[in-house]
């Protein structure tokens, strides 16, 4: 196996994942994107630069994660280790519940196709089961690669990693309410408990069943399908202040959830129909003000804020339909 291109661009966007009920299942791909341009060089080694989030903090060596998966997947597939030079063009916050470990991850992971350069190797079905493999979890890396709604489990008979696409009512709209504070998703993970009650789990398959109906067609649903019982609880000592804003976003109707393994908060709202019956649409964009359209989530997130989260930001994101794409470059 050879490399058959030099140079190539590619765009992953942020996840949610567990949605409430869909612990390392479900998730949407958000329209936050990073962009990575790689350039496979004749000498050894590699360069990395790194614009926006995580500037100044990741490393820029082989340990950069983008780097560890690019040369997993070139292992993977037998073939060859180059030189590479990175820039990372990035917008999804670290250590937020976005899912940027695992855009990096498929980052590398769709860099390598790209150099490959083969329609046969390093397809959806192999990345997906890479790209979990080193990120530990399907629930952020299905979307990210395939875009929409996901919902990932591990094959009956062999364990391994599947995924499908669901539909996504196009009055949905994400709103990611960001803080500054980072958490990362091991910390996370290390406050679960290693059983739960059985009432919960049935508790729990409900809503999660009810969640992919709630999301496709029943918007209207939604609040009921996105309670869980399985992880944002036991996460609480570790982000009060998320779990309060889900309490208080909840309390007032919004289907609120922590995403991913936190400390954002997502809300699943709805486009707020305009006076004269059309979709409503906000002006702003600025980073901290709502730049989508406007919701019915809108007045209940100002009102719970209640004044005291200063630094907090709150984004609406379309859903990403496209998932990762990679592009060869000639030059
Ligand atoms: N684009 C990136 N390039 C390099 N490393 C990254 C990138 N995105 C994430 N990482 C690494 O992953 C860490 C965050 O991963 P994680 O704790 O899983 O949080 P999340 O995926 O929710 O943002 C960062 O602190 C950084 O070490
Ligand atoms: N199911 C995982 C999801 C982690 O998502 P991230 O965006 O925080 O990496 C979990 O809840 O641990």
């Amino acid at each position: 196996m050879r490399l058959r291109a030099a140079h190539v661009r590619v765009r992953v966007p942020a996840t949610s994942a567990n949605l409430g009920p869909g612990f390392d299942a479900l998730g949407l791909a958000l329209g936050l994107h990073d962009d990575l341009e790689v350039r496979a060089l004749g000498s050894a080694g590699v360069r990395v630069d790194v614009e926006g989030e995580g500037a100044g903090e990741v490393p820029t060596d082989e340990q950069h994660l983008v780097v560890r998966a690019l040369r997993a997947a070139l292992d993977h597939v037998g073939a060859p280790q180059t030189g590479l030079h990175l820039v990372c063009r990035n917008r999804i916050p670290h250590g937020r519940g976005l899912g940027s470990s695992a855009a990096a991850v498929v980052a590398g992971v769709l860099a390598a196709r790209g150099l490959v350069g083969d329609p046969d190797v390093l397809g959806d079905d192999d990345a997906l089961a890479l790209a979990t493999e080193l990120e530990g979890h399907p629930d952020n890396a299905a979307p990210a690669l395939l875009g929409g709604f996901t919902l990932a489990w591990a094959g009956e008979r062999d364990g391994g990693v599947r995924a499908v696409r669901l539909p996504v009512h196009p009055d949905v709209v994400p709103v990611a309410v960001v803080p500054q504070q980072h958490l990362s998703t091991r910390a996370a993970r290390g406050v679960l408990p290693a059983h739960v009650p059985h009432a919960d789990a049935a508790w729990q398959a409900a809503r999660a069943g009810l969640l992919v109906e709630a999301l496709g067609r029943r918007p209207d649903l939604l609040l009921d399908a996105t309670g869980d019982r399985l992880h944002q609880g036991y996460r609480r000592s570790v982000m009060p202040e998320s779990l309060a804003l889900v309490d208080a976003l909840r309390a007032r109707g919004v289907a609120a959830v922590v995403s991913g393994a936190g400390p954002t908060v997502l809300a699943l709202a709805r486009r707020a129909a305009a006076a004269d019956g059309t979709a409503g649409s906000a002006a702003g964009g600025r980073a901290g003000e709502p730049d989508g359209p406007a919701t019915d989530a809108d007045a209940a997130v100002a009102d719970a804020f209640g004044g005291v989260m200063a630094g907090w930001r709150v984004l609406r994101l379309p859903v990403d339909a496209d998932g990762a794409t990679v592009r060869t470059l000639l030059d």
